[in-house]
């Protein structure tokens, strides 16, 4: 009965132009082979956000030529597969019913080996289950790449579809691999990929299953980078008002799917105002703080910043740590000297006024001032006994230490979002997702900075002073401008032409630490060329006094101590463009004061091609490990911490090399 139905049903399938039976009727009356029916794919958008694409294609020029559409590519999410029509599955060509091949791609086990014969994205492939993950032999088609278990969430499998031919009884049987590829044009950015594995041999699909999902596990707990395993539960911050305010559009169809393919647990937070991530985070019991692997920022900068100081402040990370005590007692003795000589020389003018004006001058007011300032400035600085290091501590310690254990991810969803370019090579949301999912860990430094009035601030970023804290400073209030306010009011502070007076106290990185920091950068997956004498150019290698703190004072256009090399859409290369981000460095930039056209080629310099260490005519980049800087006269900017203004201008600050663990492996290029 079964057979005469069947019989009946491809009879009618045959005469209907456009069905699979149709086409086999046709290619055994001609002869001719059956055209494959194209795989159902979305279309390949342009991806707006591989910002790294033309640098690194313009270094590889292998890699301009134009590459064939992948239907895989898809710049944000997951197909659903559970939904996907069973008419959808690619015909197989050559084969007829009966025929031996036809026989093979009944996808059962192949006879030899560990190969299973099995239909991979359409195509006929022998596959094979290894240590490292599942590898393609493929039989009619060439180009299916190994996929190792370090790059896959999980499997699972789908509702089976009917067979090929639709026969009854033929029953396929389709597993699900989540993973991702890589861009052609940019290794770094990731789009998301489901392998989709069929056979009709169900029983070997379900034993794989099994086989694939632990093997996912137990790769990511052999690595040494991930102290924790895969993160299991996030705690994830997201700001509605930050950049194009989109970011609980790609929490929702991003970044919860890729969490969700991975089992991970989140608890998504939307914040309020500002300060509230950081807010909540300290008040976090540390029970609850307990149950999270790891803290997710969805926003811009901003919000990853009140992230890392809210972690931070629990951890209590103090300043001090990394130098030695006889460094902080110079650079203190040093101030000493310069607030006596301020106020003697303060002390001189005002006998001279008071004399000019027919007074008789006051005795011993001079000393007096001289002696106020001192002890005022001992007050501020990190020497033992000052005000800094008297300051009661509060450590709560096994808040701190649950602090410490967390892992930070940025999801880039801001106006700049220079922490996950900087981190990922790429703005692609799907990308830091991806990374944050798969366990991926390294370290980060932060910039802690001490104020004169007693707060203090750590930064990721950049700190800076003059014409860029101008620019953040006034752009607050241009928010409604959107990420088009850093140019607007930019191009406001090009024209004002700005200077200001400062003193710079640095603390120049040794030279074997920059060698340090050379390795580190020839390790990192990126810029495999880079080498430290490229870097730092002799002449100043040799100028770097062992430990000891450089002085000077002058009417500068801008400071900034750039912690990570900050790459962004509008800094390429990154604003340091050998900075790293964990090489323990603090790349100190000086723009001195200079015409509207100079500080547009230094702008011009920094957007092209970054800066490098070194004199540059009007500006210099220094590597150090500590600055201080403090205001002169009554002009005075604003000093801005990763877009945080602080609330004084006279400044302490010092690297904490790789005190954070973020969810990051590193640019990766091809
Ligand atoms: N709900 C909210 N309302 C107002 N401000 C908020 C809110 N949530 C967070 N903020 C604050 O908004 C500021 C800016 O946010 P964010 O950094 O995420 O975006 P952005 O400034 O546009 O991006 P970028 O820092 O990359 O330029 C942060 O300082 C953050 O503290």
């Amino acid at each position: 009965m079964d057979t005469t139905v069947t019989k009946l049903a491809n009879k009618v399938l045959e005469a209907v132009p456009g069905t699979p039976e149709h086409a086999i009727a046709k290619q055994l009356e001609t002869g001719k082979p059956i055209e494959q029916r194209p795989t159902a794919a979305p279309a390949h958008k342009p991806v707006e956000d591989e910002i790294m694409r033309n640098t690194i294609r313009a270094k590889a020029p292998g890699l301009d030529t134009p590459h064939p559409p992948d239907p895989d590519a898809h710049p944000l999410q997951f197909r659903d597969l559970h939904t996907a029509d069973a008419s959808a599955a690619p015909m197989l060509s050559g084969s007829t019913p009966g025929s031996t091949r036809y026989q093979r791609e009944q996808l059962l086990p192949a006879a030899a080996g560990d190969g299973m014969e099995m239909r991979v994205d359409g195509h006929q492939a022998t596959v094979t289950l290894g240590k490292t993950g599942v590898s393609f032999l493929t039989v009619t088609s060439d180009g299916l790449p190994a996929v190792p278990f370090s790059e896959m969430l999980s499997a699972e499998v789908l509702p089976p579809i009917r067979g090929v031919w639709r026969l009854p009884g033929t029953r396929l049987h389709r597993m699900v691999i989540w993973t991702f590829r890589r861009s052609p044009q940019n290794a770094a950015c990731w789009h998301p990929r489901q392998l989709l594995l069929e056979t009709a041999a169900e029983n070997v699909l379900q034993e794989w299953l099994q086989r694939i999902n632990a093997a996912i596990v137990q790769q990511a707990r052999r690595q040494v980078a991930l102290p924790a395993g895969l993160p299991q539960r996030l705690l994830v911050f997201v700001n509605p008002f930050g950049g194009s305010r989109r970011a609980q559009q790609i929490w929702e169809t991003t970044v919860r799917p890729v969490f969700d393919k991975a089992s991970i647990k989140s608890r998504a937070v939307e914040t309020e105002h500002g300060g509230h991530a950081r807010a909540l985070l300290i008040s976090m019991p540390a029970e609850e703080l307990a149950g999270y692997d790891g803290v997710v920022a969805i926003g811009g900068d901003g919000l990853f910043h009140e992230i890392i100081n809210g972690l931070l402040e629990l951890r209590s990370v103090t300043s001090g740590t990394s130098l030695d005590q006889h460094q902080w007692a110079e650079l203190q003795q040093h101030l000493e000297e310069t607030a006596a000589a301020d106020a003697a020389a303060a002390a001189a003018a005002a006998v001279q006024t008071a004399v000019e004006g027919g007074q008789p001058p006051q005795q011993h007011g001079g000393e007096q001032q001289v002696q106020e300032a001192a002890q005022a400035k001992s007050s501020m600085f990190g020497v033992p006994g000052c005000a800094r290091h008297s300051q009661p501590q509060i450590v709560h310690h096994r808040t701190g230490s649950i602090a410490a254990s967390m892992r930070v991810g940025h999801i880039p969803a801001g106006s700049t979002d220079a922490v996950a370019c900087t981190l990922n090579g790429t703005r692609s949301a799907f990308t830091a997702a991806m990374h944050i999912a798969l366990g991926d860990g390294c370290p980060l430094d932060v910039l802690r900075v001490d104020t004169a009035s007693g707060e203090h601030a750590f930064a990721t970023c950049m700190v800076s002073y003059g014409f860029m804290g101008d620019v953040m400073a006034e752009s607050e209030s241009y928010r409604w401008l959107g990420p088009m306010r850093y140019d607007v009011i930019g191009a406001k502070m090009l024209a004002a032409n700005r200077s200001y007076r400062v003193r710079i106290s640095y603390l120049p990185a040794e030279p074997d630490q920059i060698a340090a920091a050379g390795k580190v950068l020839r390790l990192a997956v990126w810029r495999t060329s880079v080498t430290v004498p490229d870097a730092y150019p002799r002449l100043y290698r040799l100028s770097c006094r062992r430990g000891k703190w450089v002085h000077l004072e002058g009417e500068m256009a801008g400071v900034m101590l750039v912690v990570m090399p900050c790459r962004s859409e509008k800094s390429q290369q990154g604003v340091a463009r050998y900075g790293h981000r964990s090489d323990g460095l603090i790349h100190l930039v000086m723009v001195k004061k200079c015409s509207r056209l100079q500080y547009l080629r230094f702008l011009l310099t920094l957007s092209s091609t970054g800066l490098a260490a070194g004199e540059h005519g009007f500006f210099t980049v220094v590597p150090a490990v500590a600055v201080h800087v403090e205001p002169v006269g009554l002009r005075e900017s604003h000093w801005n911490a990763d877009g945080e203004l602080l609330p004084n201008n006279h400044i302490t600050a010092e690297v904490h090399r790789g005190v954070i663990e973020v969810f990051a492996r590193g640019v990766e290029v091809h």
